[in-house]
């Protein structure tokens, strides 16, 4: 309000100074009364800071004029100079002092006329005499000044405290001396300027202050409102019965390509088939999305050696898998361009087959129906797939497919050479001189004390690691290049959650599918993908359930803990970085988890993953470890078969019934005899 009324005061001084250069060489006595720039400087400092204007050159104890007095001014010597926009020095303005003019304002203590602000209405005062004060102002006439009137105003006020210096409610001011009363379809507010327009559905008389709702405007707004009301309630119910629609049409589909796969799994021929074709084994395990033209229906289930011998309907080749091929391609042949050459023809190519190329087979799938058949067939299919291959391995899958497009997730490799990591400003190692590899198709565990530097070592992997200089050499697929330019490909799991509390299940695996796969990807393949993710985590039961929050529970702790997973696989990462997921879950969750991770691995994810004291049956599940010391220093990096040997080596044998890493951080920590 106050910077309103500045602003007003600021536009209505530059107006009447405007004026007054006109008039200057006639009349001049205004321009000789009007406040300048350093006086109103001076009655805008001292008067807000303090309510009450301090003594000054032309009001103190031995000069006190009878323009000091409320509502009157004096002018200036006639031959002294007026320089209205001078800031700095207040000019002596002692001679003529005369009530102040209708629309400016002479405050008490200064010796000149302040434009009064737009919206205001500043007549001259008259003296009541039932009061003795200069109506409408709060003045009275001075003692001991015999010829003194009312002058004009003597203050400008906020409408709260001293509403009658502004145009009144009904009428509006244009000017500080003009009040014109409201017209018919207009209303004017207190300090109106101008008169404003009335509303369609509201009726405004003569001199109104407020807008009049009309009957059938009150009615239109009522109606409004009750429909909105009802569309917020039906809402919620219209979501219920769509999802359980969404819910009915996903069993169907997952019965019927039940029941197909079933009556093919009974033909003896076609199992035939299937083994006779296993070097097609590697195209078909892909869960990437195929090129191929035609969508595969349901009854295409198992019948892998059909798929295969018809390249253009098969299962086809992953599209990812290509890329991959392309992006491996590109990076052995590096050498013959410059490094960011390479680096930007590997990002477009890689963007361009994205966006370009993607999987069109989900493409032809419209209704809820169709997509589930489509996903439920390929899911069945590739469980099938992985049952009659049980111990296939993703290196196993590598020699299989020698001579054949290898159809993977893109593959990362990253090796670290004498990673030192020193905390910035203080000379405290968090990692020292840690060397080694992890590599695609393979799980990684790193484990060690608390405190050790496992998630320091992760997230100095993912280039995450803050507040540290770091020494050393990480190399992505074996150059030197920033973790950040794969950005894409790599997946990061904190270990505390990210998921959103609010949303279902399968509400925050869509959310991450569509801020993270590309936006042109069809529906039915993000759904495919969704879909392998709920069924790896075994999360069918809670995939409606809201995660919950605090304050609402929702699943259970493991079932988060899944959820803050899948979040990350539902990107199809080909370098998946864990921070302890597994815990806080019983053994039997964690393994659930891990079987998902395997199945990742399979498909060529790089999956490294810090975990905490897991049972030896989880131990056996991953491939290598890398085991860490306090103080980042490595003690272990190899596979987890060779672990027992290993330590064997070096004097330390596990006893009967104690799980080897647990003794291992033991015996590292001093806390059982080595
Ligand atoms: N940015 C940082 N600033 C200061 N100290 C840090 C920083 N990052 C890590 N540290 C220290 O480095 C050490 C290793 O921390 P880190 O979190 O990597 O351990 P950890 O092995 O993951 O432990 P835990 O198993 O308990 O999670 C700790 O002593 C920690 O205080």
């Amino acid at each position: 309000m106050g910077h309103l009324i500045l602003r007003r005061i600021w536009i209505s001084y530059l107006l009447v100074l405007r004026e007054q250069k006109m008039t200057i060489g006639s009349t001049g006595d205004i321009a000789l009364r009007l406040c300048t720039a350093a006086e109103i400087k001076f009655y805008f400092s001292r008067f807000v800071a303090t309510s009450y204007l301090s003594p000054n050159k032309n009001c103190n104890m031995t000069t006190w004029n009878p323009g000091c007095e409320p509502g009157w001014a004096c002018r200036v010597g006639l031959d002294d100079p007026i320089d209205l926009r001078n800031s700095k020095d207040m000019p002596t303005r002692t001679s003529s002092c005369h009530s102040c003019c209708a629309g400016f304002f002479c405050p008490h203590g200064l010796t000149c006329m302040i434009p009064c602000p737009l919206g205001s209405y500043c007549p001259l005062a008259e003296l009541n005499k039932a009061t003795s004060m200069c109506d409408p102002y709060r003045y009275h006439l001075p003692p001991g000044y015999g010829n003194h009137t009312c002058g004009g105003a003597d203050s400008w006020a906020d409408i709260r405290s001293s509403w009658e210096v502004f145009c009144p409610a009904g009428s509006y001011c244009p000017s500080t001396t003009k009040k014109i009363p409201c017209s018919d379809g207009h209303y004017c507010r207190t300090g109106s300027i101008s008169e404003k327009k009335c509303f369609k559905l509201t009726s405004c008389d003569l001199n109104t202050a407020t807008q009049n709702l009309h009957l059938h405007g009150g009615f239109l707004i009522a109606a409004l409102t009750t429909l909105l009301i009802i569309i917020y309630n039906c809402s919620g119910h219209v979501l219920v019965i769509r999802e359980r629609r969404n819910a009915k049409s996903r069993e169907a589909a997952a019965r019927s390509v039940r029941r197909t796969a079933q009556a093919h799994e009974r033909g003896k021929a076609t199992g035939d088939v299937v083994k006779k074709h296993a070097p097609g084994l590697q195209k078909s395990l892909s869960r990437t999305f195929s090129c191929q033209k035609a969508a595969i229906q349901p009854e295409e289930i198992i019948v892998l050696g059909q798929t295969r011998s018809e390249p253009d309907k098969g299962i086809g080749f992953s599209h990812v898998s290509q890329q991959k091929s392309y992006i491996a391609d590109k990076t052995k042949k590096k050498g013959s361009g410059s490094p960011t050459q390479n680096k930007q023809e590997l990002g477009d190519d890689f963007s361009l087959e994205s966006g370009k190329n993607h999987a069109p087979e989900g493409r032809h799938m419209h209704t809820n129906s169709q997509i589930f058949k489509y996903v439920y067939g390929k899911i069945e299919r590739e469980k099938a797939l992985q049952l009659e291959n049980k111990n296939l391995t993703f290196s196993g899958i590598i020699k299989m497919a020698t001579g054949i497009e290898i159809a993977t997730r893109p593959m990362i490799e990253v090796s670290f050479e004498d990673l030192t990591l020193t905390l910035k400003g203080k000379n405290k190692h968090l990692l020292r001189s840690v060397t080694g590899k992890i590599m695609p198709g393979r799980i990684s565990a790193v484990m060690g004390p608390s405190g050790a530097g496992k998630t320091t070592f992760l997230n100095a992997l993912a280039g995450k690691a803050t507040g540290c200089k770091r020494t050393g050499i990480i190399l992505i697929n074996g150059m030197n290049d920033s973790i950040h330019s794969y950005k894409k490909l790599v997946g990061f799991v904190p270990q505390d959650d990210i998921v959103h509390g609010n949303l279902t299940v399968e509400e925050n695996f869509l959310f991450s599918a569509k801020c993270r796969l590309l936006s042109g990807m069809p529906k039915a393949d993000k759904v495919l993908i969704i879909e392998r993710v709920i069924d790896s985590l075994g999360l069918h039961y809670v995939r409606d359930s809201l995660v919950g929050t605090v304050e609402n529970r929702g699943i259970s702790g493991g079932q988060r803990k899944r959820v803050n997973v899948g979040l990350e696989m539902v990107m199809e990462p080909s370098l998946l970085i864990l921070d302890e997921p597994t815990s806080g879950l019983d053994s039997s969750s964690s393994q659930l988890l891990l079987r998902a991770l395997r199945r990742e691995a399979l498909e060529g994810v790089n999956i490294c993953t810090v975990v905490h004291q897991p049972s030896y049956s989880l131990f056996k599940m991953f491939d290598d470890l890398i085991l860490l010391a306090r103080g980042g220093l490595t003690v272990y990096h190899g596979p987890v078969k060779e672990v027992e040997d290993y330590f064997a080596g070096l004097g330390v044998i596990v006893p009967d019934r104690v799980n080897p890493p647990d003794h291992f951080i033991d015996v590292m920590e001093g806390t059982v005899p080595s």
